[in-house]
């Protein structure tokens, strides 16, 4: 069986992928100090938890964070006897070009989501991921990755806030019920929500403007499910998208690339 390991800079989430479908999931503060032996005691406890008697052949990893892919590589090396895929290692196939800058490396996530998001719906898409950071992954006609948009994830926008301004205290996001706050922490979270749907409904009508055709819009990340709730500005909204890429990317390179 496939352990698929996604890694941000945020959260770090393992699947076990059977060949079907994912049989767990597990989620993880990232952290690069965490050794391979810590890795193994935390994820053999839940296997155990959970009666999980997967037997791991293989194991690939998408890392947004380059230190600790070492130690993930220790992980699989000692404890299932495998070398990792690593995506954007020159070992990793990937079954779709990316057409940007020459000597930009482009976030491997973004690649997964890109792979995934062909792979579900063919081309000319926009790939949200509501992530630490929000990225915006353009995915032309033929899979290729042509570039996309970078902006400050909800949660860090709203963290700086509360970094840069004494009296501003910690918020977590939320849907305002109207864009007039009358408490300091309704101001904060009407700035962020509404302007965060702003944000995405002006940068993809831009995009779909600098392209000149359709392109379907597909969500993901834990907070894309809150701004689809008040506003259509996806299409879909897929909460296993960069795993299912990991899986894709993975079976593309057992067959040979
Ligand atoms: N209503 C909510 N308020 C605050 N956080 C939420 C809410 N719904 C989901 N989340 C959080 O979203 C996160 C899931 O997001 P996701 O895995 O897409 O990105 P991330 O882990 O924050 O970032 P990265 O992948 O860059 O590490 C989880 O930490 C979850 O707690
Ligand atoms: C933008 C993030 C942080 C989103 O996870 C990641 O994809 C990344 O580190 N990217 C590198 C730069 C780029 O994708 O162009
Ligand atoms: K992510």
């Amino acid at each position: 069986m496939l352990l698929a390991i996604d890694c941000g800079n945020t959260n770090t989430v393992f699947s076990i992928w059977d060949g079907t479908s994912f049989i767990a999931t597990w989620r993880t503060a990232t952290e690069h100090q965490r050794t391979a032996d810590q890795y193994y005691v935390w994820l053999s406890t839940l296997m155990a938890f959970q009666k999980i008697e997967a037997t791991i052949t293989d194991v690939i990893v998408s890392s947004t964070v380059p230190r600790v892919v070492f130690n993930l590589r220790v992980l699989a090396d000692r404890y299932f006897n495998t070398r990792p895929l690593v995506v954007g290692k020159p070992e990793c196939a990937l079954p779709v070009d990316v057409r940007v800058d020459a000597g930009t490396a482009v976030g491997p996530d973004r690649l997964v989501n890109t792979v995934a998001g062909f792979d579900r719906h063919g081309g000319d898409l926009i790939v949200v991921d509501f992530g630490t950071a929000t990225t915006f992954d353009v995915v032309d006609h033929d899979g290729a990755y042509v570039g996309g948009v970078i902006a400050p994830g909800v949660n860090l926008s709203l963290q700086a806030l509360h970094e840069a301004a004494a009296a501003l205290p910690h918020v977590d996001i939320s849907k305002p019920q109207n864009v007039v706050g009358t408490n300091t922490v309704a101001c904060m979270q009407s700035g962020i929500f509404w302007g965060y749907v702003g944000l995405v409904r002006e940068i993809c009508a831009r995009i779909r403007a600098e392209r000149d055709r359709p392109m379907k819009i597909v969500s993901t990340g834990g907070l894309a499910p809150l701004f689809q709730q008040t506003e259509t500005l996806f299409d879909v909204f897929e909460e296993d998208l960069t795993m299912h890429g990991l899986t894709v990317i993975h079976r593309y390179n057992k067959n040979g690339g």
